[in-house]
């Protein structure tokens, strides 16, 4: 089952003389519970894919298919909805909030949501991350890949249907982007979601179900 299509997807930067086109008529699909690594050289058109698809960046023409409804006319409110339920991000930077603890950093999307904390999952979450010990110390007291394990984590607490990774190892060591890789596909496979990964990496483009390799604004293979 497809989860997320896109159709004759465009975005255009800038106007004249500094216009960039980013993409050129992507079409993509995306498979439901797949692990989905987007790879190609710098510039070439990744992150804007993945920001457009996951209606962070409006697209210039084309569609956007989410279930097979068209998220790219959805207003700016219903949009940050949207992402705030369906969809879960994980950045190369970890974009943690420096006075909170690890807990409160893990489950601040929920809380802001109004709603519960289903603090069973929320403890499975941090069991399967390796946090157990870390709940209570604040960022600045953690490594660089026990920092972007609580990302993870925040990122899974919505229970999101897709998890939109850019570069998540990008500042991190190739032992401990192993770990972290191999971390989000258990989570992944254990919850049924749909993780959407960029990468510079062959080795963890190779880790994924399906590879979509971007070049100039171009699908070139999937
Ligand atoms: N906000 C922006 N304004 C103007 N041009 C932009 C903007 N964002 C990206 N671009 C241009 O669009 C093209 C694609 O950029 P994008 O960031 O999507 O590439 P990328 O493959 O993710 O690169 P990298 O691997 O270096 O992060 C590039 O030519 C870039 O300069």
């Amino acid at each position: 089952m497809k989860i997320l299509k896109t159709i004759d997807l465009s975005k255009t930067y800038g106007k004249g003389e500094s216009k960039v086109k980013a993409l050129k008529n992507i079409n993509i699909e995306i498979e439901k519970g797949k692990f989905t690594s987007i790879i190609g050289p710098s510039g070439s058109g990744k992150s804007t894919l993945l920001h457009c698809m996951a209606g962070l960046d409006d697209i210039t023409s084309g569609k956007v298919l989410l279930d097979d409804k068209d998220i790219s006319t959805l207003s700016e409110e219903k949009l940050s909805q949207l992402r705030r339920r369906k969809f879960g991000f994980i950045f190369q930077s970890f974009n943690l909030i420096p006075v909170v603890d690890v807990y409160e950093n893990i489950t601040l999307p929920v809380s802001l949501d109004s709603k519960n904390v289903d603090k069973n999952y929320v403890y499975e979450i941090i069991e399967i991350l390796g946090l157990k010990d870390k709940i209570k110390k604040f960022p600045n007291e953690l490594s660089g890949g026990q920092q972007q394990r609580v990302a993870i984590a925040r990122a899974l607490v919505n229970k999101p249907d897709i998890i939109f990774a850019d570069e998540p190892t990008g500042n991190l060591d190739s032992k401990t982007t192993q770990e972290v890789i191999n971390l989000l596909k258990l989570c992944v496979e254990k919850f049924g979601q749909t993780l959407i990964m960029i990468t510079h990496n062959n080795e963890i483009a190779k880790m994924a179900d399906v590879c979509i390799k971007v070049q100039d604004g171009k699908v070139l293979e999937q």
